[in-house]
């Protein structure tokens, strides 16, 4: 498992933080215009300053597109050599003979195949080494499909359904700078946050900013995180810069999960993202996932999370070898 702790990522600036988007949709624009604004001084002397090092630029590189995913740009869009082998699908998660390999060329998972549609959650398992979170990189974008397809929905809000295709849930969750209502919404800000809102309510409600809290409420109390409001003096906007060193890693985990519950996707795709919470509590959080419609795909190697589950794929010995069980309820 990756730890997102060592990530460069956290030191990144608050001004890098807000043109981070600005740079990844001209990165992946093919307009004249945007190119020539990668140029201007700003993005110099953030290259210059701030991306020195050849290691932070990956690191970089790495949470543009995790901006961009999120933000509804595609990933796998910026950096995949043919879009043949990365569809969109609005309801399916298809790996068709999908060989997950990583840059050091190790075959991890051969002709990976496996479907997952609404309503079959999965699970991943295997030993330590295996590749889970390899299939899970693989699935975010973040490593090339270089053979087979891999079919997934678009991060983009779905108009019919009001929420969006797929949502990523990491070990770790990052922490913005910002009040206790930016670390629910992340990665949208309070405005598109209650437009997201309203469109969930068929844009009905008159008074966005008081729904938004509402609603942000009833989550917190869903995860069991009510006591941090209570904590700020019941304020959503008390500012605390400092919340990753504040939150235990149970908090954050719970955290990640409001934001899953707040972005409401169809497919929610969970990295071991729950393990440093209680059984009774991942149990819980599992149960509220299902009861709202969110199909999961986890990566866990807890027996307490397999009744969530239909299939199960276990990748076996890291040397490419897989399997898919139909789970017995
Ligand atoms: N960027 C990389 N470059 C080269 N090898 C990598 C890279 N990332 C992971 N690996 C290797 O791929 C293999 C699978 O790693 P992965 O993190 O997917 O395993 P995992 O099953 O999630 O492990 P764990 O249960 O310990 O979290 C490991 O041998 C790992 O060292």
């Amino acid at each position: 498992m990756e730890d997102e702790s060592l990530n460069p990522l956290r030191r990144m600036s608050s001004r890098t933080r807000k043109v981070a988007p600005k740079m990844v949709a001209a990165l992946t624009s093919s307009d004249n215009r945007t190119q020539v604004w990668l140029s201007l001084p700003l993005s110099r002397h953030t290259f210059d300053f701030e991306l020195s090092g050849g290691v932070n630029r990956i690191f970089e590189l790495e949470e543009l597109l995790d901006a961009a995913a999120q933000s509804g740009v595609s990933a796998s869009d910026a950096i995949l050599p043919s879009k043949s082998s990365n569809r969109r699908s609005e309801d399916v998660i298809s790996f068709y003979k999908v060989d997950v390999i990583t840059p050091a060329q190790k075959l991890l998972a051969r002709k990976l195949t496996c479907d997952i549609v609404s309503g079959k959650s999965l699970l991943v398992t295997g030993p330590n080494g295996s590749g889970k979170s390899s299939v899970f990189r693989a699935l975010r974008g973040l490593w090339p499909i270089v053979s087979g397809r891999l079919t997934k929905p678009s991060q983009s809000i779905n108009e019919a359904r009001s929420g969006c295709g797929i949502f990523y849930v990491p070990q770790r969750p990052y922490t913005c700078l910002g009040t206790l209502r930016d670390q629910i919404i992340y990665p949208l800000s309070r405005e598109e946050a209650e437009i997201r809102l309203s469109q969930f309510h068929g844009n009905q409600r008159s008074d966005d900013s008081t729904h938004l809290d509402m609603h942000l409420k009833t989550i917190l109390e869903n995860v069991r995180l009510n006591y941090l409001l209570e904590r700020e003096g019941g304020s959503w906007d008390a500012n605390n810069n400092n919340w990753e060193d504040v939150l235990s890693l149970g908090e954050q985990q719970r955290l990640g999960m409001a934001r899953l519950f707040f972005q409401k996707p169809l497919f929610g795709i969970l990295d071991e993202c729950t393990n440093a919470t209680s059984v009774d509590v991942e149990e819980h959080l599992y149960r509220l996932a299902a009861d709202m419609g969110i199909t999961v795909v986890t990566s866990s190697q807890r027996p307490a999370l397999i009744p969530f589950h239909t299939l199960e794929l276990r990748l076996i010995d890291g040397e490419g070898n897989w399997k898919l069980r139909l789970i017995k309820q």
